[in-house]
């Protein structure tokens, strides 16, 4: 059997509404394989990107328990302690790749250098960036900076970005949202190639259902809250 990546238990996160607290993840529970991919759909508001932002430790949940890697975090009454949010503060550097809606580059640095950036960052030696570029489609704007470039090239520098760190699991929140149909199979099919060579594990939030369905799992919340 295959390794397991990344797991919760039991998780449920909540946030204050006027004088009520709203449900947003409900024990929610989960595994996944090294190499495997997930796709987290739902209705708007149903908390996708508020359980990618629990598996990477940018939110906390209330109860329940997150298996990244080794690293098992027990939440008690939604406060993590000092030691953890250094451990999530790690995972994020070095393990867990972050894709947001928005492709968070720093626009004063070229394509390149954002990608040379996030692998020196989680401890690579220069040199291999241009692959990543170039893997995602994006080889010739290496050299431009992010407002040179399209949407759709700018979420491939992203996911560039992240591959270049090496990754054992990636988390992408619509990475094709903002773009029109063909680009959004041309990034999925980068994405996925990518994801198949380097075998790390993918979690990936969308509304995209031919997205969704070229994933190994689907993770429906539904109506979510
Ligand atoms: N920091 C916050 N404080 C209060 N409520 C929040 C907070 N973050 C999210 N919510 C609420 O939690 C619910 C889930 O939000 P979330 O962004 O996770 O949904 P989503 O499924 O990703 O939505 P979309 O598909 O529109 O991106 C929403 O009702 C949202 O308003």
């Amino acid at each position: 059997m295959s390794e397991t990546v990344l797991a919760a238990a039991a998780l449920s996160k909540g946030f204050r509404s006027g004088e009520d607290t709203v449900r947003v993840i409900d024990r929610l529970s989960f595994t996944l394989s090294a190499g495997q991919s997930m796709a987290v759909i739902g209705r708007s508001g149903s908390g996708k990107s508020t359980l990618l932002n629990l598996l990477c430790g940018l939110e906390t949940a209330d109860a329940g328990d997150i298996t990244v890697a080794d690293q098992n975090f027990e939440v008690k009454q939604g406060v993590a302690s000092p030691a953890a949010t250094c451990q999530w503060a790690l995972l994020r550097k070095r393990t867990i790749g972050v894709v947001f809606q928005e492709a968070n580059l720093m626009p004063a640095m070229t394509l390149l250098e954002n990608v040379q950036l996030r692998a020196s960052l989680a401890g690579h030696r220069a040199g291999g960036e241009m692959h990543w570029l170039e893997q995602l489609g994006v080889g010739a704007e290496a050299h431009r900076f992010p407002d040179q470039v399209s949407g759709g090239q700018r979420q491939r520098a992203a996911l560039a970005m992240v591959f270049a760190m090496h990754p054992e699991i990636t988390l992408a929140d619509e990475p094709t949202g903002s773009l029109d149909r063909q680009t959004a199979e041309e990034v999925a099919d980068r994405l996925f190639e990518v994801q198949r060579q380097t075998g790390c594990a993918l979690v990936m939030a969308t509304h995209d259902q031919a997205l969704a369905s070229r994933c190994d799992h689907c993770l429906d919340l539904g109506e979510g809250g």
